[in-house]
Formats: structure tokens, sequence, C-alpha cells
């Protein structure tokens, strides 16, 4: 059986403790996974903190960009083992990994090597009583060892979206994976070693969240710094569990995303996006559309549409070029998505298509499938329309009046992302102006350009992160005041 070893100053070490890691194709024992005591969070700390306080710490800017470039090119080099070891653990499609995760997992190291190479601070010449006057200029500096604790979705692309800033600022990580997706960021590990990375700069501690390695990490004296992408319950306690040392938290959480579909739209553009919005990675997305409201001329139409687009889609096996689903991450994450598809049911949802289990051939009968689904006819104050069900599945309702579909997407908890979808540029900028949500795309969905702030409002995040945004959380600025 695969065995997977956290990563801890440059080697990658066994316990007496471990636990099983299953397909979500067909329920397969795929690996056993090493998980990590608070002994291996102890020795990850402070193999961090020494790499810190030793070479690492004492590299120049320029060193530390050679090394992540370094990095992404190490992840390039390995393009297949990363892909095979990501669709391994989540089932996803290789068409899907091969475009996003991967090729994300190095561009995540090279965009903030360039940012970290050309950002300025601030200096103010300042006048003094005596005439001399005096000098105040800003210095970065590293905040120390930061703990990572990352999902399952999309484990690379996360995990490395937050190891790139950090490095880039000259802290030292300490990353836990999601106890479903251990194997990207164990591989990763043997990239770090390749490009001769230092020792203690980049660990990996595998386990659970309470009671298991994910408390420790984030519990422990020794980390300085929390960074987290999850459910907002977890991020809740995590933060929680930062005040201890008042430590600085960075959380993307969930969402409830609507989409709004004006009649005068580009009909196809919008199909295209919403069926992306709703299905890709199996609607594992924290981006993804779970509301779709759509101007009530063109409801039938559009309801018609994305049926026909969900009913299209072929369920199946990563390697196979004509999957466009896969399967959910788990069995426990399907039981969780079966039961909003019951309960859409129970309370008197049109199921346009969908709702159940598809009949999968063979031993993927075992697997974590579930029918992409699209439901109608229930309204904002449902659960459906309400809780984050993280599935392939959404609720389309229709609307009649800007003002209301603005109140009706913002009457949510949540406030990570929304799509708009219109040719009216104006409307467009008025709509995204009053939307409460921290990402809002028009005419499009999940086009990311790494230098932009990324990060929710309301329950789906505190703090931003990308391009200089991440130097807010991965630094300490500091004021040097120079009397002359
Ligand atoms: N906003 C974003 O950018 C974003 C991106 C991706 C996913 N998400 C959200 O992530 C969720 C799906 O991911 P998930 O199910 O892996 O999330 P999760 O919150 O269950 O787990 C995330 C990580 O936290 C760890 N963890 C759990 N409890 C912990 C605790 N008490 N202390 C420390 N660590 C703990 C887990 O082991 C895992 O590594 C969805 O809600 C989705 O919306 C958000
Ligand atoms: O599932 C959530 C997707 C998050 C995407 C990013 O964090 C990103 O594109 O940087």
């Amino acid at each position: 059986m695969k065995q997977i070893h956290n990563f801890i100053n440059g080697e990658f070490v066994a316990t007496a403790k471990s636990f099983d890691k299953f397909s979500p194709l067909d329920n397969a024992l795929i690996a056993t996974v090493h998980e990590a005591g608070k002994a291996e969070v102890d020795a990850a700390v402070a193999a961090a903190r020494a790499a810190l306080n030793g070479p690492w710490g004492r590299m120049t800017v320029a060193e530390r960009v050679d090394l992540l470039n370094a990095v992404a090119d190490g992840i390039n080099k390995r393009f297949d083992d990363f892909l095979a070891a990501e669709c391994a653990d989540t089932g996803k499609p290789r068409s899907l990994a091969s475009h996003i995760d991967i090729p994300r997992g190095a561009a995540n190291f090279k965009v903030f090597a360039d940012v970290i190479k050309s950002v300025p601070t601030e200096f103010f010449e300042m006048a003094t009583p005596d005439g001399r006057g005096a000098l105040n200029y800003a210095v970065r500096r590293p905040v120390g060892v930061v703990g990572v604790i990352c999902p399952w979705n999309l484990p690379l692309l996360l995990m490395t979206w937050k190891v790139g800033p950090a490095l880039a600022c000259g802290n030292t990580v300490v990353v836990k994976p999601s106890e479903e997706t251990p194997q990207t960021a164990t591989l990763l590990g043997e990239v770090m070693n390749e490009v001769g990375m230092p020792k203690g700069v980049y660990n990996v501690v595998h386990g659970f969240g309470p009671g298991s390695a994910g408390e420790f990490v984030t519990t422990h004296p020794g980390v300085n710094a929390i960074t987290f992408t999850g459910e907002t319950r977890t991020g809740a306690a995590i933060m929680k569990a930062a005040s201890d040392g008042a430590r600085p938290v960075s959380l993307e959480m969930g969402g409830k995303n609507p989409a709004i579909v004006f009649a005068d739209c580009d009909f196809d553009a919008a199909i295209e996006g919403t069926m992306r919005s709703v299905f890709a990675n199996c609607g594992q997305v924290c981006l993804g559309t779970e509301r779709v409201y759509v101007e009530r001329p063109i409801f039938d139409r559009f309801v018609e549409a994305l049926k026909r687009g969900a009913e299209g889609l072929r369920l199946g096996r990563p390697e196979d070029a004509a999957t466009g689903l896969g399967p959910l991450i788990s069995q426990e994450h399907k039981r969780k998505v079966l039961s909003y598809y019951d309960k859409a049911r129970a309370l008197g949802a049109t199921v346009v298509t969908g709702g159940g289990v598809p009949d999968m051939p063979g031993e993927l009968a075992n697997g974590a499938w579930v029918q992409p689904t699209i439901w109608t006819g229930l309204d904002d104050s449902s659960p459906i329309a309400r809780e984050e069900i993280f599935g392939p599945c959404t609720l389309i309702q229709p609307f009649d009046a800007e003002d209301e579909v603005i109140r009706r997407a913002n009457d949510t908890e949540y406030g990570l992302a929304c799509s708009v979808w219109t040719k009216d540029l104006a409307r467009a900028h008025r709509v995204a102006g009053q939307i409460e949500a921290g990402l809002v795309w028009v005419n499009s969905w999940f086009l990311r350009d790494l230098r932009t702030p990324f990060g929710g409002s309301k329950q789906s995040g505190i703090g931003r992160e990308g391009g200089v945004h991440s130097l807010e959380f991965y630094t300490e600025l500091k004021n040097v005041c120079i009397k002359l």
C-alpha cells in the first residue's frame, strides 16, 4: 500500500499511528497516511523556527525569488506526478486538474516571486522644530512561522496560494493538508528538496482537526500566524484557537454564491459560465453558484438550456477525456449532499434534473457519485437557498427587477462571490457595487488575475490574499524613524 509520510525538516517522517485514504471513485483503499501527533507537530514548528533563524532568514530577496521560481519549475517538471496524485485523492477529471489545479500550483509561486521583488514601501520626510528634520521609512519583515490549514477541494491550488506568498515574504510554514487529500502536499516536499530549499522552510503534518494535527498546529504557541481555507464553522474554531497569544488569522471560508442573469445577457455565454460555476469540480468550489436568479422573460429558456447541459455531462473516471464530472470527495460528503437532495424533494422542489445517485458501472457503483441536479420552485427562505451544500446542484429562481434581485442576492450570511450576466455594463457596474461579496464577476466566473484581492465578506472570510494584499498578512510592516 502507498505510504504518505509527514515532511519535517526536509525528511519524510513515518509515525506509528496512521489512517486510511479511500478513493472517491470506487471506495478502494489507495494509501496509508501517517498521522502526526503532538511530537511531530512540535518537531515541524521547531524546524520551521530554526530555518527562520538560519539560512532561510539570512537569504536576500533575490535568492528567495530564485528558489520560488525553481519550485514553480519543479512542479511543472513533475506535472504528471502531481496530476496523478491530485486525481487519485479527489477523483476529479484530469482535464480539469491539468488546466486549473496543477498549473495554478506552479503559478502561485511565480506570481509572488514577481510581487516580492517589485513591491515598494512608503517613505515620509518630516519637519521637526529644530529644523533638521526626520526620515520615516517602512520595511517589511516576515511574521514568522505560519500555520497553513487546507481543505480538500482544490488541494494543491489552495495550499500553494498560501505557501507561495508566505515563503516569498520570508516566512516558514507548517502545512496541514486535508485528511482527504494528503498526496500533493507531500509530493511538494520532494520538489522542495530537489530545488535545494533549506530544510525546515516547508513542513507538512498529516491528520484531522480536533484532537489531531489541525488542532496541534493552530494551538501551538510557536506558530505566529494562521491562514485557513475551509468551512465557516471550522474557521470560527480556528479563530478561537488563535486568540490564545492574540495571533493573526486569514480566513477563506464558505459561500452561497448567487448568479444574476439579466434578460439582455449573451445567453450562450451565461449558460456556459453557469454550467462551469455550478458543476465544475462536482460543485465543490467555494466560488460555485448554488443560487441562480434569472430575469423572468428568459427564465424557462434558461432552465431548459441548463438542464440540457447538466444532462450532457458525462460522469466518469479522471483519465477518460470525455469525463465532465467526477465524484464527490467522500462517502461522508455524499451523505451530506444527498441529504439536501432529499430535503429539496420533501420541501416540494421541482426537480428539473438529477436529484439522486447515478447508475455507475462495476466498482464505480461504490464511489461517491451523485447526479448533477437542478431545482426550481423553492423560495429564498428554504435551506436549499440558504445553506452551503457544496455539491453539483443549484436552485434557479425568477426575478423581475434589479433592486429586487440585489436584495435577494444579498439576503445571506455569506459574501464570497457573485456572477452578473448582462450586456449593459452600466447596469453591471451598478449591481456589482451593491453586491455584498468580496468578488464579483461580470460575464465570467473564476477568471483569476492573481494580483487582485481575493477573499470573502460577511461569514465567508476575514482578510484578502492575492498580489500585494497577501503582504498585509504575511509580513509585519515596521516604521523606522531617523531623526537627522
Ligand atoms: N473561501 C475560500 O476561498 C474557500 C476555498 C475553498 C474551500 N472553501 C470552503 O471549504 C469547505 C470545504 O472544505 P473542507 O470540508 O475541507 O473544510 P473543513 O473546514 O472541514 O476542513 C478544512 C481543514 O481544517 C482542518 N480542521 C478541521 N477542524 C479543525 C480544527 N478544529 N482545528 C484545526 N484544523 C481543523 C481539516 O482537517 C482540514 O484540513 C467549504 O465550506 C468551502 O466553501 C472556501
Ligand atoms: O474553492 C475555492 C476556490 C478558491 C480559489 C482561489 O483561492 C484562487 O483562485 O486563488
